[in-house]
């Protein structure tokens, strides 16, 4: 094989595979963090769209002579990530990829990797009478959230058996409002400025983060205790951004990430992608009031993109005890 053979980018496989599979035994015994009440979550769906990549050199007939004689069709994919949800023995998005990308390796030793993504099919519950108050029913769920948990895995071949080259976990589509405590102001003022300084302002945000375990074993569930769920990250997130009067979303991403490491040393980063949608003023002052009317912000939209990792959170210990120590 040449160096070049090597690293062809060369891969087929299937998307929007959805999976369902109910009364998954729940995720129980999760480190508690003072930023959310998440201590357990029930799994009674346990749904996913997954999207599945094959990679191999064996497959380059399939693609430069038409050789099918490898290929595992797409459709038997499909198949193989339903019936195979069966029998994944855990309880988190992360250890089931990885028992569904051993299950390919093992059953076509032609295959040198696969990566497999899932994102969450999220459901809540809904609240029914009991008693004076209210409970959460536990067979009527609402698929209602925008936020999709999200959990990516490339799991290769290797003489000494199979090795996970890749692995993240993450959110998708968070959406937060913050109605004031939020500024930008001290930006450039050239020619070319026409924002005007914000001293408050609504500030609207998209996220997306993806984090990292240090050790990946740690992001499969089988200790609970040193598994991170993404209504964790979310719970931070929604505290920092309620405790922070921020300066930006650059500034606010910053304190995030280095919220969520210092909870949870077993994670080795934290990456986001923002996006700014905060609501232009069309009436600044009611009378009476302290409200604002606004409206949706129009394109184009700015964006942000950041890693935060165990090093930041070190170097950010460092300096609060220098001004701490000078004080
Ligand atoms: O939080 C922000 N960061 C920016 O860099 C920026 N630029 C801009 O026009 N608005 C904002 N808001």
């Amino acid at each position: 094989m040449t160096a070049q053979n090597e690293n062809r980018t060369m891969y087929y496989g299937k998307g929007d595979v959805f999976v369902y599979r109910t009364f998954v035994q729940p995720l129980t015994g999760l480190r508690k963090i003072p930023e959310s009440s998440f201590t357990e979550r029930d799994n009674t769906i346990f749904g996913f769209n997954c999207q599945i990549s094959l990679k191999g050199e064996a497959f380059l007939s399939s693609f430069t002579e038409g050789d099918n004689s490898l290929v595992v069709a797409t459709d038997s994919m499909k198949n193989i990530i339903h019936r195979q949800a069966a029998n994944y023995q855990g309880n988190t998005a992360e250890g089931f990829l990885k028992f569904i990308c051993e299950v390919f390796l093992d059953k076509y030793s032609h295959i040198d990797a696969v990566e497999l993504t899932a994102t969450e099919v999220p459901f809540d519950h809904v609240l029914v009478p009991k008693g004076e108050g209210h409970e959460n029913s536990d067979v009527v769920y609402r698929c209602s959230r925008n936020e999709r948990a999200t959990t990516t895995i490339e799991v290769k071949r290797t003489p000494t058996g199979s090795k996970i080259v890749k692995h993240s976990s993450g959110i998708v589509d968070v959406h937060l409002i913050k109605v004031k405590g939020s500024s930008f102001y001290g930006f450039i003022q050239d020619e070319y400025t026409t924002l005007p300084e914000a001293q408050d302002r609504p500030l609207f945000i998209y996220l997306d983060f993806d984090w990292e375990y240090s050790r990946w074993e740690d992001g499969t569930g089988a200790d609970p205790e040193k598994y991170v769920a993404a209504e964790q990250i979310c719970d931070i997130a929604n505290t920092v951004f309620h405790e922070l009067n921020n300066r930006s979303i650059q500034q606010l991403i910053y304190h995030i990430g280095i919220r969520i490491l210092e909870r949870f040393p077993q994670l080795a980063n934290v990456q986001f992608k923002t996006n700014n949608r905060t609501w232009e003023t069309v009436v600044e002052t009611i009378p009476n009031s302290e409200g604002s009317v606004y409206q949706e912000p129009r394109p184009p939209y700015g964006f942000q993109g950041f890693v935060v990792t165990q090093e930041d959170v070190k170097q950010k210990k460092a300096a609060d005890s220098t001004v701490g120590a000078s004080r």
